[in-house]
């Protein structure tokens, strides 16, 4: 009987044990490629014929590039499964998946709590002047000669734009330091996800809020969510955080924001064009900078990958994932009514 075949983009750097249980049972193959030309060519070569399932970090992007329509027409037709170790897949083109039907699986929940944790240091650090007194006291000055003082979160109304598992789990980690919640998402939750959370309509999340913190998905529609004409109209002094994907922002915008002094601080785990960081973010010691490290932790990698390997196991031993990307629901009824005939 044939093994099933995996490709491994990327390493297994903490699971050993889960991917010895895929390694027992699957034959896994790693491209010898170090850039995306030499990718595409050892794709079409034939050297991953016969491969169901792709494991993917969004770290392998430096050799091969994103998953878009190129990556894609150089796979070999056996691709079911493309899995990916992380939440964010804004490097992955869903639809151009969905139209060649490989289903894509991400990482959700394994990685809410180590990422609303940093999404909490980011609003505390940018709401008590941290950044400022910490470069002060590195240039041997002490606090510095005008450290304003910072605010408390007991009180302030948080505005969470993305009410999803990291944007909850955000929620309460904030209550239990004060803060008053709001949010806004395409849908209303169900009460009982809500958990005292008052949901409001995206003008009034933006002209309300004392700290906006950004928890939506990148993608094609959500990029430049938060751009010069909704700082315009945001609360003067308000803090802005992101630990989602710095694109659903506007960087430059924000830039002129903290300039203007519309935006008093911000807290920054992403950025547009990383490791690029803007150099108005870097020269403004406002802005707590982050060096995207929000689950980069042992225990979340541990279960990022975990997760990851498992949907990966059940792609290519029984060609199914255990979770798949929202946006393939569709897909997944499609394919297995197919199954089923
Ligand atoms: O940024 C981290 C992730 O998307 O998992």
């Amino acid at each position: 009987m044939t093994r099933p075949k995996i490709l491994l983009l990327g390493e297994i750097e903490h699971a050993h044990d889960a991917w010895k249980a895929v390694t027992d049972a699957a034959d896994v193959v790693e491209p010898k490629a170090t850039n995306r030309d030499e990718f595409l060519a050892e794709c079409k070569s034939g050297a991953f014929d016969g491969v169901s399932a792709i494991y993917r970090t969004g770290e392998s992007a430096a050799i091969t590039g994103n998953v878009d329509v190129g990556f894609l027409d150089a796979l070999p037709k056996s691709i079911k499964f493309i899995c990916h170790r992380a939440a964010g897949y804004d490097q992955i083109d869903v639809d151009a998946c969905t139209a060649r039907e490989i289903c894509v699986s991400n990482v959700p929940t394994a990685v809410n709590d180590a990422t609303a944790d940093t999404n909490m240091f980011l609003i505390l650090g940018a709401l008590r002047n941290f950044p400022a007194g910490m470069a002060a006291l590195r240039r041997g000055e002490w606090r510095g000669s005008d450290l304003a003082l910072g605010h408390d979160p007991r009180g302030k109304i948080l505005g969470i734009l993305g009410m999803g598992g990291i944007g909850r789990n955000l929620a309460d980690k904030a209550r239990a330091f004060g803060m008053q919640i709001r949010y806004h998402n395409r849908r209303k939750l169900d009460p009982e996800h809500e958990e005292g959370a008052e949901y409001v309509d995206f003008e009034t999340l933006l002209k309300e809020s004392d700290v906006l913190s950004l928890n939506l998905p990148l993608n094609p529609s959500t990029r430049h969510t938060i751009s010069k004409d909704q700082f315009a109209i945001m609360k003067p002094g308000i803090v802005v955080v992101n630990t989602a994907r710095g694109a659903v922002m506007d960087e430059a915008a924000l830039v002129e924001a903290l300039d203007s002094g519309r935006v008093a601080s911000a807290g920054l785990d992403v950025f547009e064009d990383e490791p690029k960081v803007h150099e108005g973010l870097l020269r403004n010691d406002r802005v707590l900078l982050v060096p995207h490290l929000g689950t980069y932790t042992i225990e979340t990698t541990i279960k990022m990958e975990a997760f990851c390997i498992n949907n990966v196991k059940k792609a290519a031993l029984e060609g199914a994932l255990i979770t798949i990307v929202p946006e393939q629901r569709d897909l997944e009824a499609r394919l297995l009514e197919g199954r089923d005939v």
